[in-house]
């Protein structure tokens, strides 16, 4: 049953992939995915460990040779049905989600379009007024530009700017930072959370990032092999994780001490030997504090 507080609620998700002549290969392996209304919920957990198939299959985006099931998926109380969730999704790379062939206005418009029935005219000043909302400068002239024209930044701007054009209720995030150099990053976070608030929305925000669902997080749910090993309100997840598992990926958040280990998650080996330049954070608690 979905509790009052839970945009989503999703019982016993299971994803498997099939390729030809191989074996079926389970990817996601019964996850109870329950998401507050109006958080920001940070999924974490290292590559393969299935954060973007869980996303996708939200969104009904999974690739063809992979199946979804579940036992329930009810959105605001409601049995989805097949219905697409009211959602949105940016992704790592922009690029991917950009025709480079097409200008940022063709985009926009287009999504504008698909969503009210309005003139060219008026889709246009719609578009031009999202663009001024994610802090796009000279929006009139990015509406006539290419995608490869604007800098990572502003391309991932024009992403979030095309999520929001759909109206979405619930805003998927999958690494959206990952591809930008840390300035840009901290803006782009910023955006986000300014965004989340003004629009009233649900996010979540998937990353393999600690720090950054440090200072962004209400909860954190934590992935790994298909699974989610451990949840809880961030403090609870950077304060008293139970799971080694969540314990070891904590422990790799660089320390910033001139002679700070850097450890990898999977195997616990040492793979590097000193970080010798300064780091940003210095110890877990000052992570927490310096993000919050
Ligand atoms: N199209 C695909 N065909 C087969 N296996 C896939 C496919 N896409 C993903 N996988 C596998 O599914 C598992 C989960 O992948 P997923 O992309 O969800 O991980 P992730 O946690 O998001 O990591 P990353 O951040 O690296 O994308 C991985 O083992 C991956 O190899």
């Amino acid at each position: 049953m979905a509790t009052e507080n839970n945009l989503l609620d999703i019982k016993n998700l299971k994803v498997t992939i099939t390729k030809k002549n191989r074996p079926e290969v389970s990817i996601i392996k019964g996850i109870d995915l329950a998401l507050p209304k109006g958080e920001i919920i940070g999924i974490v957990g290292e590559s393969g460990s299935g954060k973007s198939m869980t996303m996708k299959s939200l969104m009904s985006i999974l690739p063809e040779d992979a199946k979804m099931t579940v036992d329930s998926f009810s959105f605001d109380g409601k049995n989805l049905n097949n219905e697409r969730l009211p959602g949105a999704m940016i992704f790592q790379d922009p690029m991917t989600a950009l025709n480079p062939l097409r200008t940022i206005g063709y985009h926009l418009i287009e999504v504008v379009r698909r969503y009210s029935s309005v003139t060219k005219q008026e889709a246009k000043k719609i578009a031009v007024k999202e663009l001024i909302k994610v802090g796009i400068s000279l929006p009139e002239k990015r509406m006539t530009q290419y995608p490869h024209e604007l800098s990572g930044g502003m391309r991932q701007r024009v992403l979030i700017a095309m999520a929001l054009l759909a109206k979405p209720k619930i805003l998927i995030a999958d690494e959206p930072t990952t591809a930008l150099d840390v300035t840009v990053q901290a803006q782009i976070l910023d955006l986000i959370r300014h965004l989340q608030q003004e629009e009233k929305l649900t996010v979540v925000l998937v990353t393999h990032d600690f720090g950054i669902v440090a200072g962004m997080c209400q909860s954190i749910k934590v992935m790994y092999q298909g699974q989610i090993v451990e949840e809880g309100t961030t403090d609870e997840i950077f304060y008293e994780a139970a799971h080694p598992y969540t314990k070891e990926l904590l422990r790799a958040i660089p320390s910033g001490d001139k002679n700070g280990k850097l450890y990898a998650v999977s195997n616990q080996e040492l793979v590097s030997d000193t970080i010798n330049q300064k780091g940003e954070f210095q110890t877990l608690s000052e992570t927490h504090r310096y993000l919050s």
